[in-house]
């Protein structure tokens, strides 16, 4: 029977349709892009929450950041193991069943040393060399071995140091020499099991990731104890294992005498021998069903494959007669070998390394999703938070500007009014003590001269006393009374300004503590004042010509002042009663011209103060009363001036100068009263102001503190809000990633998600 080699050993059978082998390298290629994708994404997100850590320090935890970090180690770990993830067949079989040259015509050609006796000493890995050379690494060292065939493969094995049974050595062979190796395939050669007795740790060290196991027995034997025991081993470690039986050497067994003459007899010893196989695996290992058995125990002869396929690549025609009977059926069931073992291992390898990843990369991305969902609610709940604590400065800002624009003009008119108020008790006060200004000299004792220097001296003392005399009286009438208004006054701002306050801040004083209590100062320059003062101590008759003058035209004025106020209509009901009445004009109007001459002659006597008025008036007299009232007249005014000349001591200057000075005085005073009552209410308007511009100063920097605090708030709100958008995005890059995954399952798992 012909066998079309090209075909079943070429690559896919389609271009289109996948060998199975190349569907483990898609799916290897796709979850390891997957996972590149959830590394990038793991280290970005923990980049990212670094950056918010710093800038919004509690907003995330640090468990999170470390599950993150934790993540992204785990991820990095995944992405260096999926590199080196490939699909592993060990072959084990006791000694000489052809282990190595079944792997040998799995590659076609003679890669590993087969032959009588025990040839492989350790585990041998063959896989594809990533330089494209052939090596070899004993274990423990990263020496390599280059080798060319596999005689020099034997003799580097046999010329290393002595290698032990439970060690690995990996044989690096070109990849492109072999579709299997180049399709990510390792095949574990084994020492025969018969050989050793540590076969739990031959399963942990070289076997625990294999994810097809193949035993290969001579078939000119039944299935040993230890093949068995070996196995039982390998599927207590392992949950259902892959485990092929290739029953070897079957051309030796077509081969022998007596199946020569019977030739149902290989068919009745296939059969027997499935049957114990079946028994084996099914009802033994329990790995299969009876129904898969078919496709899991072959009957190949390894050595004519090695041979038909090595004289194949070196042109020789595939059955040149030197192979036994039956080599076509033997070479087509080792290809449904081939066929099954490659579906087997890809579903297998696919399924125990690439499940496994799947599952915990969902589960990284899943675990992202929370983190970011938290991160993501905890950043909105704090954005919530400060928005409403913003919305409360803002608030409380609002109503402490009203509330300083109200109180200002509150406090604007209280103090005018405080002002007005000391300005009126100032200048009531003052006017009250100018009124009392006599008592207050005549309280001055020092002992009068009328000597111009004594009295400058004099004066100035009496400036002095005056001067203190009056500030004092004003100070014992006003002081208390106006601390007291204005400690009431700044009471009532701080009252009022310190709710504007914060409650720590409330507690103020606006006075300087190092400063003496407020006191209106009043200024009462008296000696600037009355130094123009000149007393006038000369002696004046009383009823001297000038002193009489002085008086009868004090007199006149006054009486023609009496006439004019009763001769005006508005002042004479009778006059008014008769308006228009021509005499009644007629007769004022007479007296008033009568009244006029004697002024004018008065003042004309006055004006000459001379012979011709006093010879007018002296005529004019003498005429009037006679001479004996003259001679008495004049004997009277005589004594008079006799006594009033004697009387004019140094007290009655003291007398006369008092009150000289008490009239200056009070003229001058008066003329001061508006200035210094003004003076005073400045004083209190300045003490005041000062008051209030240190309260509003206090409000102004709480209202100020109060701008900044919002400003900072703005500030980490906007910040938030751009954390919570970066985390959101993370959220929804990890919904993508799991996506991906189930994408993934549902592809090469068969997983419905
Ligand atoms: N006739 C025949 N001989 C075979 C077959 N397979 C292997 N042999 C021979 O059996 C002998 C042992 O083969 P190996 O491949 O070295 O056996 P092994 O199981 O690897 O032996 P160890 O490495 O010692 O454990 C060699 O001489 C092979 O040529 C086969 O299918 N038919």
């Amino acid at each position: 029977m012909a066998v079309n080699i090209n075909r079943t050993i070429g690559f896919g059978d389609s271009l289109l349709t996948p060998s199975p082998l190349q569907v483990f390298g898609q799916a290897k290629e796709q979850i390891n892009n997957i996972f590149v994708d959830v590394q990038n994404y793991v280290h970005d997100a923990y980049e990212r929450m670094i950056d918010v850590n710093n800038l919004c320090p509690g907003v995330i935890n640090e468990n999170e950041l470390d599950s993150i970090l934790d993540y992204r180690t785990q991820v990095r770990g995944i992405c260096e193991v999926l590199t080196r993830d490939q699909m592993k067949v060990a072959f084990f079989g006791r000694t000489s069943n052809g282990k190595s040259t079944v792997i040998n015509a799995m590659l076609g050609e003679k890669v590993l040393p087969s032959g009588r006796g025990h040839t492989t000493n350790c585990f041998l890995q063959v896989e594809g060399s990533p330089t494209g050379d052939a090596y070899l690494i004993t274990e423990g060292s990263n020496e390599k071995q280059n080798i060319e065939s596999v005689t020099h493969l034997a003799h580097a094995l046999s010329n290393g140091k002595q290698l032990n049974e439970k060690e690995l050595v990996h044989v690096y062979w070109p990849k492109d020499k072999c579709r299997l190796l180049s399709d990510d395939v390792a095949l574990v050669d084994s020492p025969g099991i018969d050989v050793t007795q540590h076969l739990d740790d031959w399963i942990d060290a070289h076997c625990i990731d294999a994810d097809v196991f193949v035993l290969v027995v001579n078939t000119d034997s039944l299935l040993s104890n230890t093949e068995k025991n070996f196995f039982h081993k390998v599927s207590t470690n392992l949950s259902k294992p892959t485990i092929f039986i290739l029953n070897n050497r079957w051309d030796a067994s077509a081969n022998e005498p007596e199946f020569i003459d019977k030739f149902n007899s290989q068919e009745q010893e296939r059969e027997q021998h499935m049957e114990r196989a079946t028994d084996f695996l099914v009802k033994e290992l329990k790995v299969c069903t009876p129904e898969e058995v078919v496709s899991r125990v072959f009957f190949i002869s390894a050595k004519e494959v090695l041979q038909a396929r090595v004289e194949e690549h070196n042109g020789f025609p595939l059955n040149n007669g030197v192979l036994a009977d039956g080599f076509d059926a033997r070479y087509l069931e080792f290809e449904e070998f081939e066929r099954r073992f490659e579906e087997c291992i890809s579903k297998s390898a696919i399924k125990t390394k690439f499940l496994n990843h799947s599952q915990q990369g969902k589960h990284i991305v899943k675990e992202m999703h929370k983190i970011m969902e938290t991160i993501y609610k905890r950043i909105q709940e704090q954005t919530n938070l400060k928005t409403c604590q913003k919305y409360e400065l803002q608030k409380k800002l609002n109503v402490i500007e009203q509330q300083l624009i109200s109180i200002t003009n509150q406090m604007k008119m209280k103090i005018q009014q405080m002002v007005d108020d000391v300005k009126d008790k100032v200048s009531k006060a003052l006017n009250d003590e100018i009124r009392r200004l006599s008592v207050l000299v005549d309280e001055f004792n020092l002992p009068f001269q009328p000597e111009e220097l004594v009295l400058n001296v004099y004066k100035i003392e009496l400036h002095s006393h005056v001067e203190a005399g009056v500030v004092s009286n004003l100070r014992t009438r006003l002081s208390t009374a106006l601390a007291k208004h204005i400690d009431q006054c700044q009471k009532e701002m701080i009252d009022k300004m310190s709710t504007l306050l914060p409650d720590d801040e409330q507690n103020i004083n606006v006075t300087n503590p190092h400063r003496e209590p407020f006191e209106v100062l009043f200024s009462l320059p008296c000696d600037n004042l009355c130094d123009d003062f000149h007393e006038q101590l000369e002696f004046k008759f009383s009823w001297g010509l000038s002193k009489l003058v002085t008086r009868v035209l004090t007199l006149v004025n006054w009486s023609h002042n009496q006439s004019r106020v009763l001769l005006s209509p508005s002042h004479n009901p009778l006059t008014s009663a008769v308006d228009g009445s021509f005499n009644s004009f007629d007769q004022n109007l007479a007296v008033e011209n009568n009244l006029s001459m004697i002024s004018r002659v008065v003042a004309a006597s006055v004006g000459t103060q001379g012979t011709m008025g006093g010879l007018v008036l002296a005529g004019l007299m003498l005429k009037t009363v006679g001479w004996r009232l003259i001679i008495a007249t004049g004997t009277i005014y005589g004594v008079l001036y006799v006594y009033e000349r004697l009387s004019w001591t140094t007290k009655a200057k003291e007398r006369e100068f008092k009150r000289q000075y008490v009239e200056h005085a009070t003229t001058k005073l008066r003329s001061i009263v508006i200035v210094t009552s003004a003076y005073c209410s400045h004083q209190v308007q300045q003490e005041l102001s000062t008051s209030f511009a240190r309260l509003f100063q206090l409000v102004n920097e709480s209202a100020s503190d109060l701008d900044g605090e919002m400003t900072n708030l703005d500030r980490e709100i906007s910040m938030l809000t751009r954390f919570s958008e970066v985390a959101e995005v993370l959220r929804n890059n990890s919904d993508l990633r799991k996506v991906e995954y189930e994408r993934f399952d549902e592809t090469f798992l068969c997983v419905q998600n």
